[in-house]
């Protein structure tokens, strides 16, 4: 045995004969790659923002055929990009490829909504994709494939997803309600004059859509006396009940309107935070909302994909219990829930014809 000092000096001497194993690649599929989101989002990823710095990944690209050629750009700039992190890349058409082997998949490929459209209104032409990729998730991707679905509508092409990938558990697909999660924290946090990073615990309830509800009621604020609400920071109930509500639920068409195309930079960011925490892990006494499969929680019917506060550990996510709901809040949660239930009958007639 050798003793701890010797070990010591043997480490500095030479580091590389005390490291630790290296990590193997994590395969992580990005769908739409040559589109806004897949672009900002493929170097955070290679460049560790994901799975942390100390993680390898190898890259797989899907977009359509039209795209191929700007695809491979995507895959030429990586390669020019030299990012130690990055241990390959898979850059194609075709779906079956795509899919083989992955560990995570994030899927952008959709069609964005333009300037007086609602989220909704995009379902007759995404959601076809995610009935065709659930067939490409479930034959081909590795075991126990984590998935996060940012297409609009993000939480009806989960369910489609869920529901014609029989096979893979449904808590092992998401989608992304992160973006206005963190829209929430930023909002609080310009009102209040604070630094976004000592907000935590808003909670986004419901559709990534302009039902969704913003709720700062469990939010707290780290000061110099201590972690405060934000209910008692902000003290204008009517601004948290209202103006707070409507800004993060219309942030997305704002930023349309403001950049004649959707948000793509921040919506890049939140994909790797919700996967990030999900496999990493939430920090200690904080939660994020994440779209997942309903299981009656909050008295939300299950059947659809609905954005909870969650923590996660050890690479599973799990609904905070016991917050307390008053009766604003019941209302605005039950007008969410109920909009998923027609975009699920909507969806519903669409992949059945
Ligand atoms: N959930 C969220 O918070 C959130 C945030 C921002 C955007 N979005 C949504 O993300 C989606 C992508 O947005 P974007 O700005 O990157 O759009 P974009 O048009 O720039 O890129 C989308 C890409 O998807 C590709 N694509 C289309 N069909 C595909 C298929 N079958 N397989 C693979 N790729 C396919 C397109 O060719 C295109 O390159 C949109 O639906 C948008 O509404 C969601
Ligand atoms: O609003 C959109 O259509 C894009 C995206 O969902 C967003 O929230 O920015």
């Amino acid at each position: 045995m050798l003793s701890n000092s010797l070990l010591q000096r043997l480490a500095s001497w030479c580091p590389w004969l005390l490291r630790d194993e290296p990590k193997q690649p994590v395969k992580v599929l990005v769908t739409g790659a040559a589109g806004q989101i897949g672009y900002a989002i493929v170097p955070m990823i290679a460049r560790g923002l994901m799975l942390g710095p100390d993680q390898p990944v190898m890259l797989h690209m899907l977009d359509i055929p039209a795209m191929a050629d700007a695809l491979n750009g995507v895959r030429m700039e990586l390669v020019d990009a030299a990012l130690p992190l990055l241990r390959g890349v898979v850059a194609t058409s075709d779906e079956a490829e795509a899919f083989r082997g992955v560990n995570l998949a994030v899927l952008i490929g959709g069609w964005p909504r333009k300037e007086g459209m609602e989220r909704n209104d995009l379902i007759a032409k995404n959601i076809a994709i995610y009935k065709s990729q659930a067939s490409a998730l479930q034959q081909h991707a590795a075991p126990n494939c984590k998935v996060l679905v940012v297409a609009n509508p993000a939480n009806t092409n989960a369910l489609v997803l869920k529901e014609f990938a029989p096979s893979v558990p449904a808590k092992n697909i998401t989608c992304l309600t992160r973006l206005d999660h963190n829209r929430a924290l930023g909002q609080i946090a310009e009102k209040l004059g604070v630094h976004v990073g000592d907000v935590r615990n808003a909670v986004v309830w419901g559709n990534h859509s302009s039902t969704q509800f913003p709720d700062a009621s469990h939010a707290t604020v780290r000061t110099e006396h201590g972690e405060k609400p934000v209910r008692e920071l902000v003290a204008d109930e009517k601004w948290l009940r209202e103006e707070f509500v409507s800004i993060v639920q219309q942030r997305g068409a704002a930023v349309i309107k403001a950049r004649k195309q959707s948000s793509s930079l921040s919506a890049a960011s939140a994909a790797c935070d919700h996967m990030r925490d999900w496999i990493l892990g939430t920090p200690k006494g904080t939660w994020v909302s994440m779209g997942v499969y309903s299981d009656g929680s909050y008295g939300v019917p299950d059947g659809i994909f609905y954005s909870f506060p969650v923590t996660c550990e050890k690479g599973e996510w799990s609904i905070v219990q016991g917050l307390q709901i008053d009766d604003f809040a019941r209302s605005k949660m039950e007008l969410s829930a109920n909009e998923l239930d027609e975009e699920r009958s909507m969806a519903y007639e669409f992949v059945s014809t």
